[in-house]
């Protein structure tokens, strides 16, 4: 075990769950989003994160939520942390990280060099960063897309906020991912999926083994 931390976003399904925990996941992540294949109804959110032991963080993916979902949200579903991945600003991002009292991780989208000062600015808001590839222009979502971004562009560089690398990880690419850029943490979504919104758990497996294994 090389103490790498995974995340598995997007379960739709109560199998899963333990699925995911059996891999060794640290972080569940449920997706708020109408236009997802990975969408989840608060009350079926609800009986699946009720259903995670103590122990990993349930992360609940938004986008650009207003203050009345993520009350509603946060009401009915038993949860550890806030993943924000819309454009929410650095502002937007500290006043839900001090209204609604979880930790907040920022999802920010790298496509060249020049994405890349927006951690810095973010880093000071957030507690954690999601490193993620940038959308196609012609995408219909904002992630979830299997799209990775040129990991060499995080070769070498440090930031004092913890951050996690996503974008296009699969049980296949995910070691020389970490390799290259240091990533102490990462998440993936499509890459251990048979099909958009169901997850194959031998995916799930060879991803956390390929991630923490090596
Ligand atoms: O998964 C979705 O459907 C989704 C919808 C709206 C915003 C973000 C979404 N997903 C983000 C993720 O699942 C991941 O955190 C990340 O983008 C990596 O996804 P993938 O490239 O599919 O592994």
């Amino acid at each position: 075990m090389n103490g790498i931390r995974v995340k598995i976003c997007g379960l739709t399904e109560t199998s899963d769950i333990p699925a995911a925990l059996m891999a060794g996941a640290a972080y569940l992540g449920f997706v708020f989003f109408d236009r997802s294949p990975r969408n989840l109804a608060l009350e079926a959110a609800s009986f699946m994160a009720g259903s995670v032991p103590p122990g990993p963080c349930k992360v609940a993916l938004t986008v650009d939520a207003d203050d009345a979902f993520l009350d509603r949200l946060l009401d009915r579903v038993p949860l550890d942390m806030l993943q924000l991945h819309g454009s929410e600003t650095p502002e937007r991002v500290a006043d839900i990280r001090a209204r609604f009292g979880l930790p907040v991780m920022k999802a920010l989208g790298i496509a060249g060099e020049s994405d890349l000062a927006a951690l810095e600015e973010y880093g000071r808001a957030a507690d954690q960063i999601l490193v993620d590839a940038k959308p196609n222009p012609e995408a219909k979502l904002p992630g979830g897309n299997g799209v990775a971004f040129d990991w060499h562009l995080l070769a070498g560089r440090r930031w004092s906020t913890p951050w996690m690398l996503a974008g296009g990880l699969t049980p296949e690419n995910v070691g020389e991912a970490i390799r290259l850029t240091g990533a102490r943490q990462v998440d993936v979504s499509s890459g251990v999926e048979s099909a958009p919104g169901l997850k194959d758990g031998e995916r799930i497996r060879a991803f956390c083994s390929a991630a923490m294994e090596p």
